[in-house]
């Protein structure tokens, strides 16, 4: 197989760091930190894109701070919005496809039933409204691309709430998460694999139904309170931190932004037109976990 050469917004991200993780033989992956490519700034950015020759660009970095963007509404649809049509111009410009990452909270979190990509948005919060703003933006620019909505992403670097869990243990015996927020953990290592096989598929297939969106998340479903409790489980099994956690309703934990109570994202469209489908969230926590606890030490920044 030739080599494919992505390059990705974003570069300390979750996502762009497990791209990195993956580069070898048959995979080159260029990651753009905002010093050379700011997704707030304005302009053309056709030319910073070119000096990278892409095969594919993959539009990972975003403003993520979901209870920030309340108050920096403007900066999250900078980068989030515009910045992710700027993305997406240059690839039109340079005739190659582009990848843009996108979020369950583009939806409302109504019902209970598993979102499909055709399902009407209706964001809740300012990242959602935000991220929306960005898939309009990409597909106004261009057909040739894939939107890869996932959710509750995790990594064994980055900020996560596997992370955040870990570190809280260390010096509390009891934590109080929300019970009420139904969805699936996802790991930026699975993220990252499913992206370079759709890449693969844009840059040597012009099919159709390779394009549009798509809802990438593990299999599986569970709420906060209980990740935390499995992300405990396999932790103390590890001989790692851990705590007894009680469940709480969201309305217990006020925070600036709402969350959708709903994020459960229906993956069959991938699987059938990229022939992609994740593991268990379970399987996928254990692969991350590996790494933060069977390190013996604090996990890394
Ligand atoms: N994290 C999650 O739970 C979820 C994430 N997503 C989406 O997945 C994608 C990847 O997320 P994830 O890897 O977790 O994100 P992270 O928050 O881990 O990383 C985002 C990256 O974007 C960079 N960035 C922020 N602003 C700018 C800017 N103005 N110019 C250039 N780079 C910038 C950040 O740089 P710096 O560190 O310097 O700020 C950081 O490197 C995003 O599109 C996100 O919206 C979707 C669902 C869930
Ligand atoms: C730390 C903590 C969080 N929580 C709650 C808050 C929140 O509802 C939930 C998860 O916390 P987080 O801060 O990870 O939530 P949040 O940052 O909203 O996570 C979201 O990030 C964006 C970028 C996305 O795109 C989404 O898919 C989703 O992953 O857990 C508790 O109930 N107790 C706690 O001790
Ligand atoms: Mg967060």
């Amino acid at each position: 197989m030739t080599k494919l050469r992505l390059v990705v917004t974003g570069r300390e991200g979750q996502v762009t760091r497990a791209l990195q993780a993956l580069a070898g033989r048959e995979l080159e992956v260029v990651a753009l930190g905002r010093d050379s490519f700011d997704l707030a700034a304005e302009g053309d950015a056709t030319a910073v894109f070119a000096t990278a020759r892409p095969d594919v660009i993959v539009n990972a970095g975003a403003y993520t701070a979901v209870d920030k963007a309340e108050s920096e509404r403007d900066l999250a649809f900078a980068v989030n919005g515009r910045g992710a049509g700027r993305v997406a111009q240059a690839a039109a410009a340079l005739n190659v496809p582009v990848i843009q990452i996108s979020t369950d909270y583009v939806f409302d979190g109504s019902g209970e039933n598993f979102w499909r990509e055709d399902d009407s948005t209706g964001p809740i919060g300012a990242y959602g409204a935000s991220k929306l703003a960005g898939e309009e933006a990409v597909r106004a620019a261009t057909p040739n691309h894939a939107i890869l909505r996932t959710c509750w992403v995790y990594a064994p670097w980055g900020a996560n709430f596997v992370k955040t869990m870990l570190r809280l243990a260390q010096t509390r015996p009891e934590l109080r998460v929300v019970a009420d927020q139904t969805g699936a953990p996802t790991s930026a290592l699975d993220i990252a694999e499913a992206v370079v096989t759709v890449a693969r598929n844009l840059a040597t297939r012009s099919d159709e139904n390779l394009r549009g969106t798509f809802h990438l998340a593990s299999q599986g479903v569970t709420n906060w309170a209980d990740f935390a409790r499995e992300i405990f489980a396999q932790s103390a099994a590890r001989g790692g931190p851990s705590a007894n956690v009680v469940s709480i309703p969201s309305s217990d934990y006020p925070t600036p932004a709402a969350r959708p109570p709903n994020s459960r994202l229906s993956t069959e469209k991938l699987a059938v037109a990229h022939g992609v489908r994740l593991p268990d969230w379970r399987q996928s926590l254990a692969r991350v976990m590996e790494r933060l606890v069977d390190a013996k030490a604090t996990p890394t920044a």
